[in-house]
């Protein structure tokens, strides 16, 4: 199970909230800081959050995973780098990070997820949004099908993961589709308790 988080700045408790969705089986955790007008953090904030998630990853055996920015991955000795569509190509960040950082890549429809399948260079991809969802605003669902889709054609060999408003109201659904892992956001940094909302989901995938 895969966790992205923003930095949590106007709470201010990003490493209690990690340590909370760490134990609760989260397995990857990403900084994904768009800033509260879509702006990315400054690269000092965003270090300065990371060194607090890998610290926590450490702690609990997790991987650390950094959107968007393959400086920044490298710099904050990330394991994973996630890339859009429109982020970086795979094969120039791949340059910057090197053998040993596993490279994501999102897929929106079935060209983009059977591309990811076998582009070198990629570890594992992601699908979405399964459903709309406002933290990806204006992203059009890509809806089950594209789940399916992984399931039965794209994802054989390189893992894969289905994203966008999966919380626990749903997740059967995406598992019966035929998703083994999962990306979530607000399931978890919206919730109450995220260690009880995290090991909610965990136990479901298992
Ligand atoms: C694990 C994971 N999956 C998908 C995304 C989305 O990436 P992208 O399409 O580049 O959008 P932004 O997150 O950058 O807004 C992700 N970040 N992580
Ligand atoms: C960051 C992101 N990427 C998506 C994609 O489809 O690539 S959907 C998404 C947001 C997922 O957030 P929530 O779990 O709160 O719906
Ligand atoms: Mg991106």
């Amino acid at each position: 199970m895969y966790l992205c988080t923003d930095a949590r700045a106007e709470r201010g408790d990003l490493a209690e909230f990690a340590d909370a969705a760490l134990a609760g089986g989260v397995d990857i955790i990403q900084l994904r800081d768009k800033g509260p007008e879509g702006a990315p953090l400054e690269a000092r904030q965003e270090l300065a959050a990371l060194e607090v998630l890998a610290d926590a990853c450490v702690r609990h055996g997790a991987l650390l995973a950094v959107n968007d920015r393959a400086d920044v991955a490298l710099a904050a000795e990330a394991d994973v780098l996630h890339l859009g569509q429109d982020d970086l190509p795979v094969e120039q960040a791949r340059k910057v990070v090197g053998d040993e950082v596993a490279i994501g890549r999102s897929t929106h429809d079935v060209v983009q997820a059977d591309a990811a399948a076998t582009e070198a260079g990629v570890d594992y991809f992601c699908t979405g949004p399964t459903w709309t969802t406002p933290t990806k605003p204006g992203r059009e669902a890509a809806g089950l099908e594209l789940v399916r889709h992984a399931a039965e054609h794209a994802g054989h060999g390189r893992p894969w993961f289905a994203i966008g408003g999966i919380d626990a109201t749903n997740l059967d659904e995406v598992v019966a589709a035929g998703a083994e892992r999962v990306v979530v956001v607000r399931a978890i940094t919206e919730a109450e308790d995220p260690r009880a909302a995290a090991a909610a989901l965990r136990e479901r995938l298992l």
